[in-house]
């Protein structure tokens, strides 16, 4: 495996961020292919262009004033280099284009005035289109697609939309990428994930209109931070809330792989939302209860029992087929219950009746699932992935440490000078903290627990994520309301900086402008891979 090998790269923008210039360059690259094989560069950087909206509550509340100058060049920063290896993915039959006919399915979003604006269009025209919406500037790029803030005309409703040009797809063998992301997506139905409200696809594009997020992402936030790092407080905060959406995740089968501040929104409340889904590996999670009530609360005593079903055993894992499509629907988990302890040695009922009644615990976290691609972003890959081992959930819970470590300290702990060498370091070079770092001891710990190089013997490995918010790093917070919690920062609402300039259409772009014949072209900058 060459890993300096050239890499696709893919670009990240973000409009209105201040950056360092010089830790981070506005690309993320990504290698894809097999691991023998060629690789191209596909990037290219987008330009940052900016309308005049202001949105308030995923709506289009004001038209700002042009700032002027000011930031018009600045661009979220991001390195990271993201991986893609060995899964050789062919193309697959597209799955037909479907608008989701409810919101039914998702009923922690019933009230979200976004549903209803998405019906009332869809009692009135059947289906939605991209006729249906206004792009108003593109937010980022990816190796995939494009992410556009759309507004859903005749409403003030504002989403993100994530265009994909499906021949580019096709060519480059990524339809799988793409179905495997808007298959998660539409499962999902969690505060900290994203909200799919529709897909359609139109003769050239596919394209999934998600929750907008206005705060832009971790990263960019973190390089506002003095010191370029968060306190520990807010690294909490952030984490606390990723830890969920990952727990979340590992209980539909979805093992995320992708985990990075640049994959973290902030939405405008200031809580986050984990995006980006399609480096993530499907498997089936037989959920088991290891606790069941509160007959035994200390851990530490006792041998902990753990069933969960590695049926996402093989590379082969990675294509659809070995995924049966509803079991990433949480009600296909049956739990079970395993016996802790043998009926003699529970304690007397009076003596329970007497203590605080923890909750039962399940472990419904692929914990054996095994992949053998080679995904994820350089300085996060687990070193299972890199040495082709296979790999299940526990990487998850080393780019958490990873993840963790980057918020406290502003840089990754196994960075080389290049990414051959950065691989070297995650895979053979001991994890070292900053001599001046004033993180706390339990932070430390927790890292170092997460970042065991072994996946057997790291935190989580065994029990998910309930071992990490057990750990002393997350004492206080209250796991149940942690959407109440305060956030450390609340994201300023958008406004533009400079008037959105006409925009010549590339010839493939001609097809979108058509289906699009409703909008006007001076809201539209499409520009794909
Ligand atoms: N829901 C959203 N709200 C606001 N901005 C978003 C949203 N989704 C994506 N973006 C922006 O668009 C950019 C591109 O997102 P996208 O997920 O397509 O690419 P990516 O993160 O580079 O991943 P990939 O290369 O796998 O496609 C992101 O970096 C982010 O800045």
């Amino acid at each position: 495996m060459n890993c300096e090998s050239p890499i696709p790269l893919s670009c990240k923008l973000s409009a209105s961020s201040s950056v360092d210039m010089s830790t981070k360059s506005s690309l993320s690259s990504t290698i894809t292919g097999s691991s023998s094989g060629d690789v191209s560069i596909i990037g290219k950087l987008s330009d940052g262009m900016m309308s005049d909206v202001k949105i308030h509550d995923g709506k289009v509340s004001d038209i700002a004033k042009p700032l002027g100058s000011g930031g018009g060049g600045d661009v979220a920063t991001n390195s990271a280099s993201r991986v893609s290896y060995g899964s050789n993915v062919s193309d697959s039959n597209e799955s037909s284009c479907s608008s989701f006919s409810s919101n039914g399915n998702k009923p922690h979003k019933s009230n979200d005035k976004r549903w209803e604006a998405i019906q009332k269009i869809r009692m009135r025209d059947g289906a939605l289109g991209l006729n249906h919406f206004r792009l108003l500037r593109r937010l980022g790029c990816g190796d995939i697609g494009s992410v556009y803030l759309a507004e859903l005309r005749s409403s003030t409703c504002c989403f993100a939309m994530k265009v994909m040009d499906k021949g580019s797809l096709a060519s480059r063998k990524k339809l799988l990428r793409a179905q495997t992301e808007r298959e998660i997506l539409s499962s999902l139905d969690h505060p900290f994930l994203p909200t799919l409200y529709t897909h359609f696809e139109t003769e050239k594009f596919s394209c999934l209109v998600m929750e907008f997020c206005i705060g832009g992402d971790l990263h960019t936030l973190r390089q506002r931070q003095p010191g370029k790092h968060f306190t520990e407080q807010a690294a909490r905060f952030y984490a606390s809330q990723v830890l969920l959406a990952l727990e979340y995740l590992h209980m539909l089968g979805v093992v995320y792989r992708d985990l990075k501040p640049e994959n973290v929104l902030v939405r405008e409340d200031g809580h986050i939302m984990l995006s980006d889904f399609d480096l993530s590996l499907r498997c089936i999670v037989s959920p088991t209860v290891v606790k069941s009530s509160s007959l035994d609360t200390d851990y530490s005593r006792r041998s902990p029992a753990y069933c969960v079903q590695p049926s996402c055993a093989e590379p082969s894992c990675v294509q659809p087929a070995c995924v049966q499509p509803s079991c990433v629907q949480p009600s296909c988990f049956v739990p079970r219950l395993l016996s802790q302890k043998s009926k003699k040695n529970r304690k007397p009922k009076n003596e329970i009746g007497n203590q605080i009644t923890p909750l039962p615990e399940l472990v419904a976290e692929p914990t054996d699932a095994r992949s053998m691609s080679f995904v994820g972003t350089h300085e996060y890959l687990a070193p299972e992935i890199i040495k082709g081992e296979g790999h299940g959930s526990a990487v998850d819970w080393w780019t958490f440490g990873i993840f963790l470590y980057e918020l406290l300290h502003g840089k990754t702990p196994f960075k080389g000078s290049g990414n051959r060498a950065t691989l070297f370091n995650v895979v053979g070079q001991p994890l070292k903290f900053p001599e001046t770092s004033g993180v706390s001891f339990a932070a430390r710990d927790l890292v170092r627990g997460l970042l065991v190089k072994d996946p057997q013997h790291r935190l989580a490995s065994k029990r998910g994520a309930t071992e990490i918010k057990q750990h002393p790093f997350f004492d206080g917070v209250n796991w149940a309301l942690i959407r109440s919690a305060t956030p450390p920062e609340i994201p300023k609402p958008l406004e533009s900086e400079a008037p959105v300039s006409k925009v010549n259409f590339p010839l493939a772009e001609k097809q979108i402008a058509s289906d699009d014949s409703n909008s006007s072209a001076s809201y539209l900058d499409f520009d794909f891979f």
